[in-house]
């Protein structure tokens, strides 16, 4: 396999002095370093992100798009046996260690003459381990909103420690980022976290905002933690990866593990986020009551909102799975309310013909119709992200006026579950796949690999922190999914062939990972071929 390509020769003094000091413990050939212009020429950002990506090729144009390792740059950190070895449960297991040059493609649809395309490292046990069992020092936090699951997590987390690795030192971080420097850090144990699984939220408690990179990792360095173990959406994945970089231009020996959480499901790279099927089952709940109060009114609709701020995965699959629902919108697919082919004409017919109807809104559609008639106040939560408009609200105000200045009699309920469904414990498909979760990330973390955790393609790996920050998964309209859901509520698509053009453009460009300028013609183009790889939506 080549050598790293993205980081500077260690005799390219000129070019080493453009990068931050973190880069230069990564070795690459000077035959595959591409020319020094182009690195002068790349961004600040693009040269920050090179500084930290770790690619390399092999055959037929395979690409790994590695995970960094504290060997990266502690050159000399130990390693131990790994002590699942004698592990009564584990030592039984035929081939228990995953192999160290196992990967995980990124796209699995493949063709007869496929470049291989990009791969990431496979997440398991490794035989060397460069942690002692009783050197370790692990604290876990939880950002964000809340997701089922998350305590399951944390129970697994903990338990995973103890019972696979004996750690007996672990700090719960409370209340998200800013309890690292503004709480106590509180031990936890396998007993204490023994039966949080069947709860909802989080027992550590979670916040938006107050992320504060020197301080949390002052607080690191100043409590001798070395596994990090932060559980939380895109936002605290960005945080994590700040964590990464200010722990490894201290050169501390420090291993950072990101677990993603997110109801919205709209974490890149990863097939799906934990808690998502909780959610699209909890949903259900909510549709039935909002199809049993339309069948029971004359002209009945039952109006109902999910979440979803950006991406509308939940209001799609729970649309899919009931059945009962006749109209989905989401942020991603553009709709209009009047005239022709606009959503009130298509209510008004789906009363006639049916006599009642149920829709189904995610909080983050139409937002842009709604800022037409309401004046946008800009708000943002803690973290920065822009507090959105009530669009059920907002809806269930529009269809009342129509139908009343059309003098038509009908009945609008509109429930909003958001929170309710957010709050349950995650179900027993999403307990497994958390405990799953939770001890590939020890297992990264205990062999010195920093990363953000998930599966891709049914089988767990570790993926960059700038893979999963850089781009939002998100539904893709021009896809059969969608294709599936508007054959199944038989709604209109509400888009026009400028819409889809600039859908498709849309998708090519979010599917184009963040290739440092340097990258050279080979990893470009298998970038480009991963790029069309199937996200969560393409089945
Ligand atoms: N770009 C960033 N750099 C560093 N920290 C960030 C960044 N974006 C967000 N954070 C921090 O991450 C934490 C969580 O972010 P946010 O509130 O956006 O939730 P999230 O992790 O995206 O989860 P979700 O949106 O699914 O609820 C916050 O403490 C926030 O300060
Ligand atoms: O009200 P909170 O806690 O900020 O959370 C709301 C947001 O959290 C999410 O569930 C996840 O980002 C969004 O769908 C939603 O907009
Ligand atoms: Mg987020």
């Amino acid at each position: 396999m080549a050598s790293h390509i993205i980081l500077p020769p260690d005799d390219d003094d000129d070019a080493k002095a453009a990068l931050p000091f973190s880069a230069m413990c990564v070795r690459i050939s000077r035959d595959s370093y591409p020319n020094l212009r182009a690195l002068r020429n790349a961004s600040h950002a693009s040269l920050t992100d090179a500084a930290y990506v770790k690619i390399s090729e092999g055959d037929f144009g395979y690409v790994l798009d590695d995970v960094p390792h504290l060997a990266d740059y502690l050159p000399d950190v130990p390693t131990y046996p790994n002590p699942l070895q004698d592990h009564p449960a584990y030592s039984t297991v035929k081939q228990y260690f995953v192999n160290e040059d196992d990967t995980v493609p990124q796209k699995v649809v493949v063709q007869k003459n496929s470049r291989r395309g990009v791969h990431f490292r496979r997440a398991g046990p490794r035989q060397r381990v460069n942690f002692e069992s009783d050197e370790v020092k692990a604290c876990i936090v939880s950002c964000g909103g809340l997701c089922p699951g998350l305590n399951t997590v944390i129970r697994e987390l903990v338990c995973g420690l103890a019972h696979m690795y004996n750690v007996n030192n672990i700090f719960g971080i409370q209340n998200g980022y800013k309890g690292f420097y503004s709480s106590n850090y509180v031990a936890i144990t396998p007993k204490t976290v023994n039966d949080i699984h069947k709860r909802g939220g989080t027992v550590l408690g979670t916040s938006r905002g107050g992320h504060d990179t020197k301080k949390i990792v002052d607080n690191i360095q100043d409590r001798g933690i070395n596994q990090v173990y932060i559980i939380g959406g895109d936002g605290t994945q960005k945080g994590a990866y700040e964590i990464y970089k200010e722990i490894r231009k201290r050169g501390l020996k420090v291993a950072v593990a990101g677990v993603p959480k997110t109801i919205d499901n709209d974490i890149a790279i990863i097939d799906k986020s934990f808690g998502f099927d909780s959610a699209v089952e909890e949903a259900q709940r909510a549709i039935n009551s909002a199809h049993v109060e339309a069948c029971s009114a004359e002209n009945g609709i039952g109006l109902v909102k999910l979440m979803g701020r950006y991406s509308g995965f939940i209001a799609m699959y729970a649309t899919l799975a009931s059945r009962d629902v006749d109209c989905c919108l989401i942020p991603e697919s553009p709709f209009y309310m009047d005239g022709e082919g606009g959503l009130l004409q298509y209510v008004e017919r789906r009363l006639k013909e049916n006599k009642h109807m149920v829709i189904v809104v995610a909080e983050g559609a139409g937002q842009d119709i709604i800022a037409k008639s309401i004046p946008a106040s800009d708000q943002q939560d803690a973290s920065g992200n822009k507090l959105l408009l009530d669009i059920g609200l907002w809806l269930t105000h529009k269809i009342k006026d129509h139908f009343k200045s059309k003098k038509m009699e009908m009945t609008i309920k509109y429930i909003d579950p958001t929170y309710m469904i957010r709050a349950i414990p995650s179900n027993a498909a999403d307990n497994v796949y958390c405990t799953l979760l939770a001890h590939s990330a020890i297992h990264g973390a205990m062999a010195g690999y920093s990363f953000t955790v998930g599966m891709v393609n049914g089988r767990h790996a570790y993926i960059p922190f700038y893979r999963v920050t850089s781009t939002r998964n998100k539904v893709k309209i021009t896809d059969r999914m969608w294709a599936r859901l508007l054959s199944s509520t038989n709604q209109p698509s509400f888009l026009s062939q400028k819409d889809i053009d600039e859908a498709r453009e849309a998708d090519r460009l979010a599917n184009k990972p963040p290739l440092p300028s340097v990258a050279n013609h080979n990893v470009a183009k298998a970038f480009d071929q991963s790029a069309s790889a199937s996200s969560s939506g393409e089945i």
